[in-house]
């Protein structure tokens, strides 16, 4: 497998020849994570996003990790969802549930999905209100640095625009600096109404992998980790964790880095 790890000051950049090898090293990235919070804590915090990130997982319902994962300890939430019902099919619950969820014995009691009876307001003020019960009984931390809630890992992918979560370039959401989860109406991106984790929770998290593949995301990978990087700053450019990050490219989407 050729892989090529560097640190270029914005985190860890893995560049693997394919998707699927990108896939293969998501998954021993993800089992190795998970093995050493499962070591530590009773809880494991994991936060999906939608898109092509859940296909990249598939390697994690396969041998050995299905066998060797303390799924029992993991809890799982989205960093966005579209409000829909969970039956829809532009749920991301559905795409992670069909995709990984109904793989892989995690209880269904810690898979956090948002509540589809709501508006897309009242969504985000439940889902907020989830987290904050979840913090009040120890399965999910706060950060001593900020007082957002740290997740464990995020698992996120990025638009062809540069966004992540709902958090869209140029959005005032961008900005959102006091809410944990927000809600968001005209989403260039359809459908329109979403919740999202805003940056602050986002870039309280322990670790976060930033999943990107194809020639399209090229020139957004070159804006914001390349040689001279856009003024502009895109919000895949404003996520940051606590902790580590790491990029994972295919050579198509590194190719401009
Ligand atoms: O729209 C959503 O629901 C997302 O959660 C979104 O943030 C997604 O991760 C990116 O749009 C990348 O998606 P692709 O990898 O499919 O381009």
């Amino acid at each position: 497998m050729a892989e090529v790890t560097a640190d270029n000051g914005k985190g860890k950049v893995k560049v693997f020849d394919s998707e699927e090898e990108v896939a293969v090293g998501l998954a021993k990235y993800t089992a190795d994570i998970s093995n050493k919070i499962t070591n530590e804590k009773s809880s494991f915090t994991v936060v999906l996003s939608g898109g092509s990130l859940i296909h990249s997982l598939r390697k994690l319902v396969e041998a050995p990790y299905i066998d060797s994962i303390e799924w029992g300890k993991w809890h799982v939430f989205w960093v966005d969802e579209r409000v829909v019902p969970k039956d829809h099919v532009d749920s991301n619950y559905k795409l992670a549930y069909d995709g990984f969820l109904s793989k892989v014995p995690i209880p269904p009691g810690q898979v956090y999905a948002i509540n589809d009876a709501l508006s897309a307001e009242g969504a985000a003020d439940d889902y907020e209100t989830c987290l904050k019960h979840l913090v009040t009984n120890g399965v999910l931390h706060v950060s001593a640095k900020t007082g957002f809630p740290k997740f464990d890992l995020m698992l996120l992918g990025m638009g062809p625009d540069g966004h992540v979560a709902s958090l869209f370039p140029g959005h005032p959401l961008v900005k959102e600096n006091k809410k944990w989860v927000t809600f968001i109406k005209d989403s260039p991106k359809p459908p329109p109404e979403r919740i999202t984790f805003t940056f602050p929770v986002i870039n309280s998290s322990a670790y976060i992998a930033m999943v990107v593949v194809g020639a399209g995301k090229a020139p957004v990978i070159e804006a914001t980790l390349g040689k001279s990087p856009n003024s502009e700053v895109l919000p895949v450019g404003m996520v940051s964790p606590e902790d580590e990050m790491t990029w994972f490219f295919d050579k198509q989407a590194a190719s401009k880095i």
